[in-house]
């Protein structure tokens, strides 16, 4: 694809950024612009080389080539006036294990030169004050999971890396969070976030980057990539009521297949088939699904997104 044209004003700006590990070619001439203020995704396969590319831009990883500018920083070597201006949660966290919660943050809070206040703020936003007495040790997966966002977010950084942060969370726990993420960007946070849940990136990115084989393959806003996207809608009708031939009969029907119960009916124009099908047996149970990111992720992927790891709280 062509590269985005580079904005020097942007939280994160990378051009022609490169990264080699022996043979593997992880990072493979990455051009991009992460605005300021933007909640900015970043997509794709194990190995596509996203954790890599994160880690060229908190300043963890020197690039072999291009140029990366953070906050108006170079974050190689390492720059100290720009660590407090970034909060990075990554998904295996270090913790102070035998501290409480709370002691885990009011310490994180202490390196930043920060206070107290700060760690009791943190520890709200991510909706842990009642457990702010359990050890570290003994919190459950998904309070861990938010502590570690809480420890990113303890200083109140401009500019957010966050690596699957909903990767142990259970549903509830999970919008909660979105909804924690919502403010943060509405607070004028920039955020960089990784993730292999395809419905939240929909839901919380401006823009999403889809990396396959270290190179950007579609960079744009979830609704303009499903849109440009050549995606069919599927209709799905009860099988009793119509077989997968009665369908694939069906003026405007593309594909007709049997998907247990149901058959799915697959059209880019879903009016007049919702039509036949009501003629035929009413559209009662039949339900409809519109073409979405996961659809656009799989089509440019050639393969299912990774199955997100089981949720616990
Ligand atoms: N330290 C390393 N040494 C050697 N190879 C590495 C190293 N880190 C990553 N790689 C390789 O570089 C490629 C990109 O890996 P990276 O972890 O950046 O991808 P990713 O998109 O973050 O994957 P995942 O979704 O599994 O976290 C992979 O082929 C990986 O095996």
């Amino acid at each position: 694809m062509t590269p985005q044209p580079t904005d020097p004003d942007g939280a994160v700006v990378l051009d022609g950024v490169r990264k080699t590990y022996g043979r593997t070619e992880a990072v493979a001439g990455v051009t991009l612009t992460v605005a300021r203020g933007e909640f900015f995704g970043l997509l794709g396969p194990n190995g596509a080389g996203k954790t890599t590319l994160v880690e060229i831009m908190e300043g963890q990883r020197k690039a072999d080539a291009g140029s990366v500018t953070v906050l108006g920083h170079h974050p190689w070597p390492r720059d100290t006036a720009l660590l407090p201006r970034i909060g990075v949660q990554t998904q295996s966290s270090a913790f102070f294990v035998r501290l409480t919660a709370r002691e885990h943050l009011t310490t994180v809070a202490a390196l930043y030169r920060v206070g107290s206040e700060a760690a009791e703020k943190a520890l709200a936003l991510v909706g842990l004050t009642d457990h702010g007495d359990v050890r570290v040790d003994d919190l459950s997966g998904g309070q861990r999971q938010r502590l570690a966002i809480a420890s990113a977010l303890v200083h109140e950084p401009e500019l957010i890396f966050l690596d699957e942060p909903t990767a142990a969370l259970d549903p509830q726990a999970r919008r909660d969070l979105w909804k924690v993420l919502r403010d943060l960007k509405g607070a004028g946070r920039t955020i960089v976030y990784t993730t292999h849940h395809l419905d939240e990136a929909e839901a919380l990115c401006d823009r999403v980057a889809i990396l396959v084989g270290g190179a950007v393959r579609a960079l744009d806003s979830p609704g303009r990539l499903i849109a440009a996207s050549s995606g069919t809608t599927r209709l799905l009708v009860p099988a009793d009521r119509l077989t997968p031939e009665q369908g694939a009969a069906l003026p405007g029907v593309l594909r007709a297949t049997a998907d247990g119960d149901m058959t799915v009916l697959e059209t880019e124009d879903s009016g007049p088939v919702l039509a036949a099908v009501d003629a035929q047996g009413g559209l009662h149970g039949v339900q409809t699904r519109t073409p979405s990111l996961e659809d656009v992720y799989l089509a440019l992927t050639g393969e299912a997104s990774p199955a997100p790891a089981p949720a616990e709280s």
